[in-house]
């Protein structure tokens, strides 16, 4: 276990996006490098994308949750596309279904004809007599391609943070990636003393890594596991939430570390986030980066033994 205190450091990686090789920009890999050996968290900022950018997708959530609920469960989908209703998934075993709906974006896809493979449906869209493309399907698109380059990056800072540093390593997986938007809406809890309820149940993510941009309402929560306390991750909106995922702890062997985090909205008011999740290719196949010999497992496998545990049959 890391020795030096629990820290979730805000870096700013314009360096690095300038020129990759700098003394500045090693000093970024260095500080990233702690954080994911230490808490698994970090924030980035001077990551370049555009502040309007951002609030038209958080614009695009509210109008979206803000729909009849009828309208809104038509778009109900496979998991990983489309709406999902509140109380859909129980992200913390014995726990209540947790208090947030969400709507998931993933990569446009040319082949619509069922049936679908796993994580290849296609996306579902509101009819634009019920929301105009500008406001909904234009900007989630764009903004899910800018997140997808910004992954990019944030996985060569990760790479070059590994012990053997080849910024490369992580080139094949990165290639055609399965890469999901998740616009989330949380309700104001009604019972803050309801201890089994919560907005997001206590979890770890699935993938590689998650860029998450949430609302000024604050409610996410990163776990020290050395004294098990919950640390606020205070909104900040020039910066992401970046975090790693199980995939890519499995991957390190620990050297990364996918790290307990939840969601309680105590604000009293509606918050809106939006985590992007980086999951690489689906027929990547993953196998420790040390060389030791377990069993290679493909990133579609990975993927649906986590998403299996998640939702109720
Ligand atoms: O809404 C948030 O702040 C975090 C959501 C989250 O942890 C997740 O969707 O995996
Ligand atoms: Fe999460």
């Amino acid at each position: 276990m890391p020795t030096s205190a629990f820290t979730i450091p805000t870096v700013d990686i314009s360096s690095y996006l300038h020129n990759p090789d700098s003394p500045a920009a090693q000093e970024i890999v260095s500080q990233i490098r702690h954080a994911c050996r230490n808490s698994g968290f970090f924030q980035i900022v001077g990551h370049g994308i555009p502040r309007a950018l951002q609030e038209s997708v958080l614009a695009s959530a509210r109008i979206f949750f803000s729909l009849p609920f009828d309208e809104k469960v038509r778009l109900k989908a496979a998991v990983g596309r489309g709406y999902e209703i509140i109380g859909g998934q129980t992200l913390q075993p014995g726990t209540k279904p947790d208090m947030k709906e969400g709507f998931f974006v993933g990569p446009e896809t040319q082949d619509t004809d069922p049936p679908y493979k796993d994580f290849r449906h296609p996306n579902r869209w509101p009819p634009e007599s019920v929301l105009s493309p500008n406001k909904f399907k234009l900007p989630i698109l764009q903004y899910r391609a800018r997140l997808c380059s910004l992954a990019l990056i944030v996985m060569h800072i990760l790479a070059d943070g590994l012990p053997d540093g080849n910024r490369n390593i992580f080139e094949d997986f990165c290639k055609d990636p399965l890469a999901v938007i998740r616009l989330l809406h949380y309700p104001p809890q009604p019972n803050l003393d309801d201890k089994d309820q919560l907005g997001a149940g206590a979890h770890t993510d699935f993938g590689a890594i998650t860029l998450l941009l949430q609302d000024e309402k604050g409610g996410l929560q990163v776990q020290n596991q050395e004294s098990g306390d919950w640390i606020d991750v205070s909104p900040n909106p020039d910066a992401y939430v970046v975090n790693v995922g199980d995939m890519l702890e499995m991957w390190t062997k620990s050297e990364y570390k996918s790290n307990v985090h939840r969601v309680i909205n105590t604000s009293g008011a509606h918050r809106y986030s939006v985590p992007f999740f980086f999951d690489g290719n689906l027929d990547y196949v993953l196998s420790p980066l040390d060389g030791s010999s377990d069993k290679g497992i493909t990133v579609e496998e990975f993927m649906n033994q986590r998403y299996q545990r998640t939702y109720a049959k």
